[in-house]
């Protein structure tokens, strides 16, 4: 990946709140499907603003083959076809683990904060465009490290 989006937790929540704000009115929702682990967090935003607390979890664990992250294991999943709910995921890269999502939930909606043009089109909704060669760094992956002066790096 030859760019590098940082995301503060600030950002995030902000981000989230604005995708939030357009699953309105909440009643319309029986529930929030969070994909694990990256969904967990703006799953948690969103079942915040929107007053819902029913909040279930779709656990998806992909492999690594010869780079290759097209290798999906379905951990836990949800019964029924999706209808009447939100599945969020963090965001939609390739549109490998949206396909298997969509697959298995043909009735939900399907929303991820951050998406790149290939997984673009697996999404109902999305808040933040990035390029598809742009490697999202997400804040939980991050820490505050000390930085040394220009002036002792000499
Ligand atoms: O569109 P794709 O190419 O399938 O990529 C998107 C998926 O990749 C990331 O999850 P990851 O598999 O890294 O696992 P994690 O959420 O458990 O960290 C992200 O949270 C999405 O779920
Ligand atoms: N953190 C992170 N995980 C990903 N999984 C697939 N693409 C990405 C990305 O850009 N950032
Ligand atoms: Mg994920």
């Amino acid at each position: 990946m030859s760019n590098k989006f940082v995301v503060t937790w600030d950002s995030f929540q902000r981000e989230t709140r604005k995708l939030a704000a357009r699953q309105l009115p909440a009643s319309q929702w029986k529930g929030i499907i969070a994909v694990t682990r990256g969904g967990l967090v703006p799953a948690a935003i969103l079942a915040r603003e929107l007053g819902i607390r029913h909040v279930d979890t779709l656990c998806i664990a992909s492999y690594d083959h010869n780079q290759q992250r097209s290798d999906l294991q379905v951990l836990k999943q949800v019964q029924g076809d999706g209808e009447g709910f939100l599945i969020i995921d963090d965001l939609v890269d390739t549109g490998n683990t949206a396909r298997v999502i969509r697959e298995m939930y043909p009735k939900a909606k399907f929303i991820t904060v951050f998406a790149k043009p290939q997984g673009e089109p697996l999404v109902d909704d999305f808040e933040v465009r990035v390029t598809q060669d742009t490697w999202i760094e997400q804040p939980w992956d991050m820490g505050v490290v000390f930085s040394t002066p220009l002036c002792d790096q000499e």
